[in-house]
């Protein structure tokens, strides 16, 4: 189990983090979900002992995890960590990036399990490609593949699929965390995505200015949050009476209890997006066809 107590953490003079508490149990999902800037590569840095903590500490099971001050080579070895910047060899094939923590003592091992990896990445094909030629997407890919290797017991991934389109993006994702889950394997994901964190983490610790602003589990955050920026991250808000509505809490209706203006309608694939004015403001609001602009209409706000 991982028990992170962090009091502070600056650089320089520029306070990071404060009052971070969480623990992580083994084969636990939990996503760090915040806006840029606010601290998560900094925290998932911390953990994995590549930034050394000064105030406060951070056990796995019984041992302290002391930090590259005191570690000969930086970084936990049950731990693995996917950076932003993938710190993969570019000269050297994919197949090689990925087995470059397994030993070749074995060879047929190394090579099965290069394979098998490969599969879960979709990486086949470009095994002895050169990194250097990949795309981003291709070499964040490796970089997924190159982290499992050697089964770590945690794994750190920031924004893990930023670089993949979204025709891969859903299918990795769910190969992904599947994977994990069946090898029991803990993972903290830090991202700005909310379908990372609400299909795939038991808890989401929605991260601001380097503090915890909310932590549950996603159900729970997305149905009963009334914090405009935590609801911000799931869809499109609008805050009226003190409550937190989503698009599809607002209907348009015969009877409807307010008025608004239509501005503009969004195609959306299965429904529109209609942005109305209410109130001198815009609000967004789910509908099953397009309506035209200047169109007074009537809304009702639902509860969730
Ligand atoms: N090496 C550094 N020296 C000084 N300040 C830093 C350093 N690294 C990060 N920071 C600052 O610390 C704050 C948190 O950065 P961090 O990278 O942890 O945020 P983040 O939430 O991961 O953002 P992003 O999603 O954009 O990666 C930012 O204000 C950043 O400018």
């Amino acid at each position: 189990m991982l028990n992170v107590n962090i009091q502070a953490f600056k650089y320089a003079k520029t306070p990071v983090l404060k009052a971070i508490n969480f623990k992580l149990t083994k084969g636990e999902h939990i996503s760090i979900l915040g806006e840029s800037g606010c601290g998560k590569s900094t925290l998932l840095e911390l953990v994995y002992g590549t930034l050394q903590l000064k105030a406060g500490e951070i056990y796995w099971n019984n041992k302290k995890l002391l930090g590259p001050n005191f570690n000969l080579v930086p970084g936990e070895p049950f731990i693995k960590y996917v950076s932003q910047d993938f710190n993969l060899m570019p000269y050297t094939t994919v197949e090689d990036n990925i087995g470059k923590h397994l030993s070749r003592l074995d060879m047929s091992f190394r090579k099965e399990r290069i394979a098998e990896l490969l599969e879960v990445v979709e990486m086949t094909s470009f095994k002895t490609k050169k990194v250097k030629t990949l795309s981003g997407g291709q070499q964040q890919r490796v970089a997924l593949a190159r982290a499992l290797a050697k089964e770590p017991e945690l794994l750190l991934l920031d924004e893990p699929f930023s670089h993949i389109d979204n025709f891969r993006k859903n299918k990795l994702r769910r190969r992904l965390y599947k994977y994990l889950k069946d090898k029991q394997i803990s993972c903290i994901t830090a991202t700005h995505v909310s379908e990372e964190a609400l299909s795939f983490s038991d808890r989401i610790l929605v991260m601001k200015d380097g503090k915890f602003v909310a932590q549950d589990t996603p159900e729970t955050i997305y149905k009963t949050s009334q914090d405009l920026y935590v609801c911000s991250f799931f869809d499109d808000v609008f805050k009226y009476k003190q409550q937190v509505y989503y698009p599809y809490q607002i209907t348009v209706e015969e009877l409807g209890k307010h008025k608004a203006t239509v501005k503009q309608s969004y195609f959306k694939g299965d429904f529109w997006l209609i942005e109305a004015v209410f109130n001198n403001d815009n609000l967004l609001l789910k509908h099953n066809t397009a309506l035209p602009i200047h169109t007074e209409i009537l809304i009702n706000f639902n509860d969730r």
